[in-house]
């Protein structure tokens, strides 16, 4: 059984904590560096990211986050989490751990389609379709060398994976499928 943090301070962390306890693992949710120690892995939900960059500079989690994660943790940042992971982002700044070589768009999708729901194979991760559920979402518009795209979306990179840190657009917690995060413990 693996510990499994969430950053705890806003957003779809209830959602995550259902999933990790259905298929069998420990939920930890986050709000303190030294709980960093007790963690295999650790999931950055969706919310809002300026605030939760706000609070992780606030409560001291900030650098030994990063730390954490440059270090080997793995991370999964879902849509705000992707934004949260991003080196860069381009039509924005937000305090962020800027960790992860990828590009991000924040609120990329406007405002007629800002929340949607499609399904897609992503082949690594479930040879069935899986519903992607999208909510105010970024996007990824560019990768560097050493990401792997996993997934794009009328020619948007909706998920991709770089060493111990994948980032995905949208929402596997908000469906009942637990694939996406049965692949991200698979690589812990
Ligand atoms: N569902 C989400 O996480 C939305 C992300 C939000 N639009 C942001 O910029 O942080």
């Amino acid at each position: 059984m693996k510990k499994i943090g969430i950053l705890g301070f806003q957003g779809a962390i209830i959602e995550h904590e259902r999933q990790i306890k259905a298929i069998g693992h420990e939920p930890v949710i986050v709000k303190y560096p030294e709980q960093l120690e007790e963690i295999d892995a650790i999931i950055l939900p969706g919310g809002e990211s300026t605030t939760m960059g706000k609070i992780l500079n606030r409560t001291g989690l900030m650098e030994p986050l990063r730390g954490k994660i440059q270090g080997g943790l793995p991370v999964w940042g879902t849509c705000a989490g992707m934004i949260l992971l991003a080196k860069e982002l381009v039509n924005d700044s937000v305090t962020h751990l800027g960790v992860m070589d990828i590009a991000v768009r924040r609120n990329a999708y406007g405002s007629q389609i800002d929340s949607f729901a499609t399904k897609k194979v992503i082949p690594e991760v479930d040879p069935n379709e899986i519903e992607l559920v999208f909510i105010r979402a970024p996007y990824i518009t560019s990768v560097k060398e050493g990401v792997n795209v996993l997934c794009e979306l009328d020619g948007h990179i909706v998920a991709a994976e770089e060493k111990n840190m994948l980032a995905t657009s949208f929402h596997p917690e908000l469906t009942d499928n637990t694939a996406f995060l049965k692949y991200f413990v698979s690589k812990i």
